[in-house]
């Protein structure tokens, strides 16, 4: 698994753009046939991707963890991005279509990853996000629908997009988790606006239903002296607490958003004024 440690914000103005890459941008979550796995020491977030293709994937442990299996001692949000898809978990099945999400909480054992059928067209692609548990909660599937959704932003400020809340204090509930996913509107752009911090959490972003042709440009870095990231169809971002995180496309996209840290108020954001930031 690879690891990345975490970093200071005294840092980025040495860093070149490779070095902001390497540090905050996962290019390949996706593999076929595998399970990948990145750990980032910004509040021990272990994040990656099961891409079963036509086959059967079993979540490994891993070394770096030190444990007897994967959620000996974490927890993790499930989000399919995919095709339709089922995981199992110790021997009880879940359906997943595309944008179902599952929390499997500390403890579960045994975690395999498959495409609903064998003929299916699409894959299905489950993106992995785990944190730190302290103690045990239900398994919980959340079907595409059933989410809490709130409606943001406005085409005038091509930023209208739909956000989709399935682990938080209202739905799922988890140890630290706290995930869902945001749709850009047809003709919106812009993600995250106006722009926020949260100091008490790192939270990560993986864009998807990106056109091959695009690219989102991701904003970063603190808000009196941004950086930016240029990112593909299925990449990852890691946002570390001090940092800024949003983006415009140049076309529609949808991403997942999902954090850990201090703690799960959703709206706990410090926002940042379009007009203060450099
Ligand atoms: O479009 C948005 O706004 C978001 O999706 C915001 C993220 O959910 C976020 O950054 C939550 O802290
Ligand atoms: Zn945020």
């Amino acid at each position: 698994m690879e690891q990345r440690y975490a970093t200071n914000p005294e840092q980025i103005p040495g860093f070149d753009t490779q070095d902001l890459r390497d540090r905050y941008l996962v290019e390949k979550v996706f593999i076929p046939g595998e399970v990948t796995a990145i750990y980032t020491h910004q509040d021990r977030i272990v994040l990656g991707g099961a891409e079963p293709a036509g086959g059967e994937l079993v979540l490994p442990t891993f070394d770096e963890l030190r444990s007897d299996f994967f959620l000996q001692r974490r927890e993790m949000g499930v989000l399919n991005i995919g095709g339709d898809g089922v995981v199992t978990v110790d021997g009880t099945t879940y359906q997943m279509p595309s944008t179902a999400c599952l929390y499997i909480g500390r403890g579960a054992r045994e975690v395999v990853f498959s495409d609903a059928t064998a003929e299916q067209e699409r894959g299905a692609q489950f993106y992995l996000f785990s944190a730190p548990a302290h103690a045990d909660y239900p398994t919980m599937l959340v079907l595409p629908g059933e989410g809490t959704v709130r409606e943001l932003g406005d085409q005038k400020t091509s930023n209208r997009r739909t956000l989709t809340q399935y682990i938080h204090e209202g739905g799922i509930r988890s140890c630290q988790v706290v995930m869902g996913f945001t749709r850009l509107h047809e003709g919106s752009m812009w993600n995250t606006m106006p722009a926020h911090t949260h100091d008490r959490r790192t939270e990560c972003y993986l864009y998807f239903d990106i056109p091959e042709d695009a690219r989102v440009f991701h904003i970063m870095g603190e808000p009196e002296r941004t950086r930016h990231l240029v990112v593909a169809d299925r990449q990852a971002v890691i946002s570390p607490s001090w940092s800024l995180h949003c983006g415009v496309g140049t076309a529609a996209y949808t991403f997942v958003w999902a954090m850990a840290g201090e703690n799960q108020f959703f709206d706990d954001m410090d926002t940042h004024p379009v007009t203060e930031i450099r």
